[in-house]
């Protein structure tokens, strides 16, 4: 039985004011049922988890370079992350693969140190617009999946699975729930082909423009095993309706 997992990405939100988030968060879900996770700009991990010390939030950065030091400013190294306080890191997001023209093989590099640095890592796959539209959404994802996870290490407590559409994020616009079940449904059906029966326990998560008011049934998806939420993520009461929406579902 794969335990839910709700994830807010902040992406780049949040200053020393927005922890505040985080106390109500966690006063509001002493003893959840569901995995929570949120992963704020790095710049806040370290405080934020002075902040969720004791409670059942975890934390996780947005992005990790694939080396463990060197000549690379501007860049964080998985384990800083983990110095910092973090359990987790999203890899591959959409955002990073335009706005920075990471591919496949960058995103397996970085899961592999992600990985190494003991951080789970929470790999995003998702069409494109254009790409539905064409027919193509299977082939992408497939293809994603195939090139951004590693062979090795592979299993359902070191990696996770988000698939956002790239045209549903930020948007207010959402797949069909069969498009969604399609798509989950294939993946668990690539990873099956992949990584046998360790599959199973590989939590997929759906993500874009996840809102309080459409989760519940986002969450009776098939294969759908929580959501990595952006904007209604960054409010407390927004982000606990989604939680509890989950633990319900
Ligand atoms: O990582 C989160 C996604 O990009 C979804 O963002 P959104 O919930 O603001 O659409």
């Amino acid at each position: 039985m794969r335990k839910k997992l709700a994830a807010g990405n902040w992406k780049m939100n949040g200053t020393a004011a927005a922890l505040e988030e985080v106390t109500a968060l966690a006063g509001a879900h002493p003893r959840p049922v569901a995995d929570i996770l949120i992963c704020p700009p790095a710049t806040l991990i370290d405080r934020m988890a002075t902040v969720a010390k004791g409670t059942a939030i975890a934390l996780g950065g947005q992005d990790c370079h694939a080396a463990h030091t060197g000549a690379h400013t501007g860049d964080i190294a998985a384990h800083m992350l983990a110095d910092a306080g973090a359990t987790h890191v999203i890899l591959g997001h959409s955002e990073r693969r335009t706005d920075h023209g990471e591919t496949d093989a960058d995103v397996r590099a970085k899961t592999l140190a992600a990985l190494d640095a003991g951080l789970v890592a929470v790999v995003c796959v998702g069409e494109t617009e254009g790409q539905r539209d064409a027919g193509e959404t299977l082939n992408v994802i497939g293809t994603q999946l195939a090139g951004s996870l590693p062979d090795e290490g592979v299993t359902g407590a070191t990696v996770v699975v988000a698939y956002e559409p790239v045209w549903a994020i930020g948007t207010g616009r959402v797949p069909t729930i069969e498009q969604i079940a399609e798509v989950h449904d294939f993946m668990r059906a690539e990873l099956a082909k992949r990584f046998g029966d360790v599959a199973e326990g590989i939590r997929l998560l759906y993500g874009g423009s996840v809102k309080p008011a459409n989760a519940a049934e986002i969450f009776a998806t098939s294969n759908v095993d929580g959501a990595l939420v952006g904007g209604a993520s960054l409010k407390a009461v927004d982000f606990s309706a989604i939680i509890s929406a989950l633990e319900v579902a």
